[in-house]
């Protein structure tokens, strides 16, 4: 078994994970992962090289060989697709919505597990994904499922494309954010679900400060 310490954040798209994940990475001085960017990425290379991105027979060759880096600097970090910055591009809700159909393929999952893996690495990992508790750390000591309500994610969904200048819609955001619930929870393959040791963390009518201060007390009472 690994030593290197494990704190994983689960839950649904606009829940508050990045933000909590990157938070608490930054506190313990810890290692963060963004498993949702892996499979956003993949989506935009799916994208780029016109695949169709339901296809288990096209997708695996290109999630096996993805050419993806982290690049980080300071507080900020650039996410480098075949040597092009697609940090902004992969964040747009079109994507996201890729992103959910390539992640409900089975071997796409398998083969993108090692990737994942890796950034376990000392002193610790904070992991923020769907199934980060479930299938990639189920070891881990501390997992947290961090959920809202539909529409208070798609407000703050809202607020934050529209802050980066993107031209959005409450009410097709409502539905978009719906439909990749439904495809999350319902696949086949690792859906969205709590692991059975996950502390459950409904975070509707929860401040970002109030919400760090409940997955701090969790992380203490467990490391
Ligand atoms: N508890 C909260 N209350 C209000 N807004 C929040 C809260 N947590 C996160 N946010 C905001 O909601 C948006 C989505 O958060 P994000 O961390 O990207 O969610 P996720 O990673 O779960 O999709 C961001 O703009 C973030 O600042
Ligand atoms: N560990 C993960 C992370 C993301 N995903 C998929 O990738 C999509 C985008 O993930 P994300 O975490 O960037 O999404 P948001 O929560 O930011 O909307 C999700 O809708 C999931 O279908 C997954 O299947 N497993």
């Amino acid at each position: 078994m690994h030593s290197t310490p494990v704190v994983t954040v689960d839950g649904p798209s606009g829940a508050g994970k990045g933000t909590l994940s990157s938070l608490l990475a930054k506190k313990l001085g810890w290692h963060f992962l963004d498993s949702g960017a892996i499979y956003r990425v993949l989506a935009v290379a799916a994208l780029h090289h016109d695949l169709p991105c339901d296809d288990e027979e096209c997708v695996v060759p290109l999630a096996t060989g993805l050419d993806v880096s982290f690049e980080t600097n300071g507080d900020s970090t650039r996410i480098i697709l075949e040597g092009e910055d697609v940090t902004d591009d992969i964040r747009t809700e079109e994507v996201g919505a890729v992103a959910s159909k390539v992640a409900a393929l089975p071997r796409v999952r398998e083969a993108l597990l090692r990737r994942q893996r890796a950034f376990q690495q000392d002193p610790g990992l904070v992991a923020d994904g769907r199934d980060m508790g479930t299938v990639v750390f189920p070891d881990a000591p501390v997992k947290i499922f961090l959920t809202a309500s539909a529409e208070a994610r798609a407000e703050r969904r809202y607020s934050q494309l529209k802050a980066k200048g993107m031209d959005v819609n409450i009410a097709r955001l409502l539905t978009d954010i719906k439909a990749r619930d439904e495809r999350d929870t319902q696949r086949a393959v690792a859906p969205l679900v709590p692991a059975q040791d996950a502390v459950i963390i409904d975070s509707t009518d929860l401040d970002i400060d109030q919400v760090f201060e409940k997955a701090m007390d969790i992380i203490s009472s467990r490391l």
